[in-house]
């Protein structure tokens, strides 16, 4: 779907068509394929080189939901910062989570735990997926039940950044539940209330407007 491919600089129109906008967070510890996964997605490319995420990567995307254009950011950190915990901005207003660690280190599975208790300090309703990935590596790892997901109910998809599987039907699938998140979550309603609060507000300042002028022209002028 080459429409759906990001493209940085032709984003203002869709922007202003867009129906929806969602934000995306990625989770792991370091050098598991966080950014390898949103390259492959992205990019439909895999560079095997090493090169930790130094601050924070944002990337824009496209994508069509049910019809509708949905304007996505991938935030994409540096998974050592799990030593100092993530800031909050990272977290703020994130729609949904996708959960990385790596099939060939057990370390990165057992620090699963520590960053899902952070999700949920900031998030605690958002959608998350489980990712076991670079099952290029390791295919039998496929078999394994890896309890962590089943534990919190959590979907896991095992995937490889380096040949592409299941790379597409994960992140189409975050998006479609970001999205649904959106539109379904207390967020959403806090939002549309803080909304229609705005309305009344402007409202009342409309109505005493009105009845201050009408007030003036009613008074007799003084002579
Ligand atoms: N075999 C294999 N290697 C992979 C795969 N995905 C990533 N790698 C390799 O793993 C290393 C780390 O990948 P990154 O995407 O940079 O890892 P990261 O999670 O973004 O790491 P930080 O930015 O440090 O948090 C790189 O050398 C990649 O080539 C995969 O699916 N299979
Ligand atoms: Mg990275």
């Amino acid at each position: 779907m080459a429409g759906d491919r990001a493209k940085p600089c032709e984003l203002d129109q869709e922007k202003y068509d867009a129906d929806d906008n969602v934000k995306i967070i990625c989770l792991g510890d370091s050098a598991v394929g966080k950014s390898k996964l949103m390259e492959r997605f992205l990019m439909d490319g895999f560079q095997p080189q090493q090169l930790s995420t130094y601050a924070l990567t944002l990337y824009k995307h496209t994508a069509t939901v049910d019809g509708k254009t949905v304007l996505v950011d991938f935030w994409d950190t540096a998974g050592q910062e799990r030593f100092q915990s993530m800031h909050a901005s990272y977290y703020h207003k994130a729609h949904a989570c996708i959960m990385v660690f790596d099939v060939q280190r057990k370390i990165t599975y057992k620090h699963l735990s520590t960053w899902y208790t952070e999700l949920r300090e900031f998030r605690p309703e958002i959608p998350c997926i489980v990712v076991a990935n670079k099952i290029d590596a390791d295919i039998k790892m496929t078999q394994k039940s890896f309890s962590f997901a089943r534990k919190f109910s959590l979907p896991l998809y095992f995937v490889s950044a380096a040949d592409g599987t299941n790379v597409v039907k994960l992140f189409s699938d975050a998006i479609r539940l970001a999205v649904s998140y959106k539109q379904n979550s207390r967020d959403f309603m806090d939002e549309v209330l803080q909304e229609l609060e705005n309305i009344s507000l402007e409202q009342e300042e409309e109505d005493m407007l009105h009845k201050e002028r009408r007030g003036r022209a009613e008074s007799p002028s003084p002579s």
